[in-house]
């Protein structure tokens, strides 16, 4: 009679890139029973385990779970059926050990008073810590049995386990060895368990021993022992392994041949493959079924519990913004303060209260003497600090030793240079027209303040000399270069540069804080394992990425509240067009952000990598969309580059609305609109396929 069985491997091959892990490997569990799984370390238990579990694929031969090919619809797996604890704990170091159970119960489809009735059985049995204890404060071993129970939680029909038994009690061993004859015998049960300890294996219907990618044997205790006439599964290992080496050394191209030792592995099995694949195709598997709301629920639960109770990233995501932009308002566009300029005044000298400038109209000509300290006391010291110098050699040693910014030179007939200027300009010589100006060398090593000295000095400089003109009875418009800036078609003349980087910095600063978080939670899901784990259980890649995008689109909401808040209440930054515009442009940018940390979290495996993909990729957008310095200042190339950024067509279009008030409606503002959501539907299908790619 033919048994049914819960799985078959036959003529399994796996490589890792080149490295073969087995090679024409067989494997038969029969439902109802327990089977151990021996073998060193290193010969490959765990990645068998993976492929019988699907989140791994065998390169050539067939897996066969509780009725078909694992992801497949015949099978239990991916599903409630089958109990999965993989070697690593695999479960989330925030939670306590009632969330981590309530979370795996959920996915499997227990209500409250099962999960809680499961929870006090198991606890009793695995001498669990108490339920509110965090799983990070716990020992390894003690990590291990909760494991070990969120496995067993839901009492699926094929428990797989994957040393579950390292550095456990040995009275602790004994129990769980003892609870599992129980549930394969009553219920109907399969483990299949692997371990290090061989004699713990004594208790198992069947034993199979991997060495050297191949199955050695499959087993009961029983017969080996018979068979190898040994008084312990130590011992009979030991004899095998020999045979195998004895039988490799004397022929290596000749595979070592198991069928002279073990008939099971070899003739039974091939025989029974085909008739046990038939029973299964007329004995369904009775499934449990989990609604996909239910699921959904538990993820959305987990998550938002993993969120709220990783306290660093908490505050990262509620404070780091604050920081970000208070420190942007007080640190970027405020006028320069604490400069100092030297003076070298060979009109006046250095203009103390004896000097007074004075300037009188005696209807034919006006009449200028000590113009130098009338400009020098009215460029105040908003501007710079004056520091007065003798002569022009000690005033540019000065500025190079001593940190000033720069010295302005007034000649020493400079009032009369400049009336000279005025009264007759065309018969003016020009040593007159050179005494006339007001000569300012500028450190312009920090080009910034260099610049903004140059500017305040020269905007002052008119001011004052209009004043002049009116004091002469002039037109103060003589005052006035032949060049002049109306009011400007949008903006104002004060806008300053935090003005013009607010946008930008806004999307940027959006988009970089979602794709951190999202990048931390996704790799922290598939560095703990959670998220395989997860998918065995039959929860979708495409939920756990919904629930994720849901917990998170409510953090990318609080962030796009605090940043408006902060620019446009707070710093009072002045948005002409529709402030709604702004919200949701901002919140599709975070969510872009969102989306491209899925990418990240998909392309790396670890932090480290992750991170620096997020830092440099903020770094890019900071320079290249247009943030610092204007798109048009780049090369051509580049600029087509910067344009197809998340970020650089949006922030035009955010300063579309702010400064010139545009709606939605104008194309500088609808094409940001469009790259954005361009960019979360692409970062969404590279994320899915991805995902696909590599789990079931
Ligand atoms: N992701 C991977 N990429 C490359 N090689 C891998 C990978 N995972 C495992 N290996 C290699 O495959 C072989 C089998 O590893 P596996 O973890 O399956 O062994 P194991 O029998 O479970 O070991 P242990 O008992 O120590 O857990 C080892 O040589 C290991 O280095």
């Amino acid at each position: 009679m033919v048994q049914q069985e819960a799985v078959i491997v036959r003529n399994a091959i796996k490589r890792y890139q080149k490295e073969l892990v087995f090679n024409g490997l067989n494997m038969t569990v029969s439902r109802g029973s327990i089977y151990g799984l021996l073998g060193a370390s290193g010969c490959g238990k765990t990645t068998l385990l993976s492929c019988i579990v699907g989140i791994r694929y065998l390169d050539s031969g067939e897996v066969w779970v509780l009725g078909g090919n694992p992801g497949s619809k015949d099978s239990g797996i991916p599903g409630p059926q089958v109990g999965y604890m993989p070697q690593e704990i695999s479960l989330i170091e925030e939670f306590t050990m009632s969330s981590a159970l309530y979370y795996f119960g959920r996915i499997n489809g227990l209500d409250n008073e099962e999960i809680e009735t499961s929870q006090r059985f198991l606890s009793e049995l695995l001498q669990l810590p108490p339920t509110n204890r965090l799983i990070k404060n716990m020992s390894g071993d003690q990590q291990r049995r909760i494991s070990l129970a969120a496995a067993m939680i839901h009492k699926p029909e094929l428990l797989i386990l994957d040393e579950p038994t390292v550095g456990l009690d040995p009275i602790l061993r004994e129990n769980i060895w003892a609870y599992m004859i129980q549930i394969t015998q009553e219920e109907g049960t399969t483990v299949l368990i692997t371990t290090h300890y061989i004699e713990e294996t004594k208790d198992a219907n069947k034993i199979g021993l991997m060495r050297h990618g191949k199955m050695l044997t499959e087993l009961t205790p029983q017969k080996l022992l018979e068979r190898f006439q040994c008084s312990s599964l130590e011992e009979t290992f030991l004899k095998l392994c020999k045979a195998q080496d004895n039988t490799a050394s004397l022929n290596d191209a000749q595979e070592f041949k198991m069928e002279d030792i073990d008939s099971d592995v070899s003739y039974q099995n091939q025989n029974q493959y085909e008739q046990t694949k038939a029973t299964l195709e007329y004995k369904p598997v009775s499934k449990r079924q989990v609604s996909r709301l239910r699921r959904f629920t538990a993820l959305l639960t987990k998550n938002g519990n993993q969120f709220l109770r990783f306290y660093g990233g908490l505050v990262y995501a509620i404070l780091f913004p604050i920081i970000q932009v208070s420190i942007f308002i007080v640190a970027i566009g405020k006028d320069p303060k604490g400069l100092k300029i030297a003076v070298v005044n060979d009109e006046v000298g250095n203009c103390d209260y004896n000097n007074f400038s004075n300037v009188w109209n005696d209807e034919i000509t006006c009449h200028f003497s000590n113009l130098s300290c009338r400009f020098l006391h009215s460029f105040n010291d908003s501007i710079a600090t004056q520091k007065y110098y003798d002569d022009i050699y000690e005033a540019t040693y000065a500025v190079q030793n001593e940190k000033l910014n720069g010295l302005m030179y007034f000649s020493q007939n400079f009032s009369e240079a400049l009336q000279i200027r005025m009264e007759d300009a065309t018969s003016a010589k020009d040593s007159d027209l050179l005494a006339s100006q007001i000569q300012v060398f500028l450190d312009m090593s920090d080009m910034l303040i260099g610049l903004h000295i140059q500017n305040k000095l020269f905007y002052r400089f008119l001011e004052i000399y209009e004043e002049v003109m009116k004091d002469c009875k002039y037109s103060p418009k003589l005052a006035n270069l032949p060049i002049r800036f109306e009011k400007p078609v949008y903006g104002t003349t004060d806008l300053n540069y935090a003005d013009f980087i607010a946008p930008s910095f806004m999307l940027i600063l959006i988009f970089s804080l979602a794709n951190t978080v999202s990048t931390s939670l996704i790799i922290a899901d598939r560095l703990e394992g959670i998220w395989n784990r997860s998918i065995v259980q039959g929860v979708k890649t495409d939920e756990i990425l919904v629930s994720h995008i849901l917990i998170q689109s409510i953090i990318i909401i609080i962030h796009t509240a605090m940043i408006m808040l902060l620019y446009f209440s707070i710093w009072e930054l002045e948005c002409k067009g529709s402030i709604f515009d702004i919200i949701i442009l901002t919140f599709l940018m975070g969510f872009c952000g969102l989306m491209y940390g899925f990418v990240i979290s998909i392309m790396w495996k670890d932090y480290i990598m992750a991170n620096f993909t997020s830092i440099g990729s903020f770094v890019v957008l900071i320079f290249c969309s247009g943030c610092i310095w204007p798109i048009e200042g780049m090369p051509k190339e580049l600029r087509w580059i910067s344009y197809i950024l998340p970020t650089t067509l949006p922030s035009i279009s955010m300063r579309g609305i702010i400064y010139k008030g545009y709606s939605v409606f104008e194309q500088q503002v609808y094409i940001g609109f469009i790259i954005v959501v361009g960019w979360i539907l692409f970062y969404f299908i590279v994320t899915i396929v991805s995902l696909r790619r590599k789990t079931l």
